[in-house]
């Protein structure tokens, strides 16, 4: 159930509100020049079907529903993420060691297994919003820490910003993914996120994928701003 023949590091989210925009933009777009995301907006709207949808069209689908629950429950839902036939799947590092091994257990049994990836610090949190919670350290600290956290337990990487991506590769080695939220090309919107490149900072910095939402979705030509930032990275 992957696409062999996407090597582009973009993934388009589509966060809408029903399958009708998201299913109009999916065909508007080429599966070997991005994958997409299906999140918390579009999947609660319309459930698993849009993912199937999706998948016909020939994209390779990252399911992103952060999981944050007790192990049993997280492992179980990332078992029913594997039956979707989802390339990705991921979960809150935060949830802690014996979630994120039970999930990568249950996802053993499974004859498909999506990359299981652990959220490291939200893109749109800064080191105030870490210390409303009562973390009194810098993002990139609890970026470190959760990452190493992840790879213990045998996830394939993170979600972390492109900022922290170098520290990562360094902490984790090169074959570690790292899932880069937080793009905005040069002149766009920054909107909620807080720890941000552009696309091309971020692939100098050497992520695994970019995930890239309004600055396309929002675009007055998604497909054509979808295409320009792929074309901007496969130039370099
Ligand atoms: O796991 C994610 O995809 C994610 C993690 C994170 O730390 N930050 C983050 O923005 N995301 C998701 O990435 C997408 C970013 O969208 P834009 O801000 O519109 O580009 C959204 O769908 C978020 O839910």
């Amino acid at each position: 159930m992957t696409s062999p023949t996407c090597d582009s590091p973009v993934v388009v989210a589509l966060d809408f509100p029903s399958a009708a925009p998201a299913i109009e933009l999916a065909q508007q777009l080429d599966p070997s020049q991005c994958r997409l995301k299906v999140g918390k907006e579009l999947f609660t709207s319309v459930g698993p079907k849009v993912v199937e949808s999706l998948q016909t069209l020939g994209f390779d689908i990252f399911l992103d529903l952060k999981f944050h629950d007790i192990p049993n429950t997280c492992a179980k839902a990332v078992g029913a993420a594997a039956d979707l036939g989802v390339w990705m799947v991921n979960v809150h590092a935060s949830g802690g060691l014996r979630m994120m091994t039970a999930a990568r257990d249950e996802l053993q049994k499974k004859s498909h297994q999506p990359l299981l990836i652990g959220v490291t610090v939200l893109t749109s949190m800064e080191q105030s919003d870490l210390a409303d919670i009562g973390l009194d350290i810098e993002p990139l600290t609890q970026v470190e820490r959760l990452a190493r956290l992840t790879q213990t337990a045998g996830l394939d990487g993170v979600v972390c910003s492109a900022q922290e991506v170098g520290l990562i590769r360094e902490a984790c080695g090169a074959d570690f993914l790292t899932v880069t939220p937080g793009i905005r090309p040069a002149g766009s919107e920054q909107g909620d996120q807080r720890r941000v490149l552009t696309p091309q900072q971020a692939q100098q910095q050497g992520v695994s994928y970019m995930v890239i939402g309004r600055p396309i979705t929002q675009a007055k030509n998604p497909a054509a701003a979808c295409a320009e930032i792929v074309q901007s990275l496969s130039a370099r």
